[in-house]
């Protein structure tokens, strides 16, 4: 299954998502200058246009049909713009950062915010891991699709999540393996398995988005820290 526009617009729908002609306008824009600037540089494998509306579009949208997504965002790795982008397109007042290492990439992302008028977007050029050491536990949603296995995908995204919210890793068919192996390590950065979200989208592509949310610390959960807070001269 390639999706046309029309089919994007329809879907998005009968899942609950109102869509207007500008919105729409916005998509074909981001779906012209994906392949206008992958001529120079390489921001993604898929270049139709009918799976750029699949493949990035549609799938990107795929968690606000299951979940309100609101307040601050931040997106891992979004190489060019996904996921965060095409959510900003369909929820307005979503407020994103982008952590984006490659140079080139965030020089597409700006072109690209711009020229879609898209406001409250700060694109970061930087590795979340950096990053992370001034901004912890600042964000209502932590984002991050196809950028690393979910061991070390936890460790570079939930550090960036505020108490109370969700990490949100994108994953294809790999992804409940994934979710058992790294569940421990999840735990111990203290968050707890909230949802799996498996969808097949087109006629062959398995897409498994796993949920998670940061709970408050407890002293089980982190022994040494709470013991040298509890030790601390008043
Ligand atoms: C395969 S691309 C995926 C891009 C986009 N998320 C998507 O789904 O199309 C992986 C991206 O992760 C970025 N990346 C790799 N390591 C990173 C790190 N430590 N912190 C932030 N981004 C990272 C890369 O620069 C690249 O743009």
């Amino acid at each position: 299954m390639l999706v046309t526009p029309e089919e994007l617009q329809e879907t998005l729908q009968q899942n609950g998502i109102a869509v207007t002609k500008e919105q729409m306008s916005q998509f074909a824009l981001y779906a012209s200058m994906l392949q206008e600037w992958n001529q120079r540089m390489n921001l993604t494998a898929i270049r139709e246009t009918a799976e750029i509306y699949e493949k990035h579009f549609l799938d990107c949208a795929l968690p606000a049909f299951e979940r309100k997504i609101s307040g601050s965002l931040c997106d891992v790795g979004a190489g060019a713009g996904f996921p965060s982008l095409p959510l900003k397109i369909l929820l307005p007042d979503l407020r994103v950062t982008i952590i984006e290492p490659i140079g080139k990439r965030c020089q597409f992302l700006r072109a690209l915010t711009e020229a879609l008028g898209l406001s409250d977007v700060v694109i970061v050029n930087a590795r979340a891991e950096d990053y992370a050491k001034e901004h912890r536990e600042t964000f209502d949603f932590v984002t991050a699709r196809a950028v690393a296995n979910l061991r070390v995908l936890s460790e570079l995204c939930i550090p960036l999540v505020k108490i109370g919210g969700v990490f949100l890793a994108m994953k294809g068919s790999a992804g409940i393996e994934e979710a058992k192996e790294a569940q421990r390590a999840i735990a111990l950065l203290g968050c707890a398995a909230e949802a799996q979200d498996v969808r097949r989208l087109g006629t062959d592509s398995l897409r498994c988005n796993l949920i998670y949310r940061k709970e408050k610390p407890t002293p089980k959960q982190y022994p040494r820290n709470y013991a040298m807070i509890k030790k601390k001269p008043l």
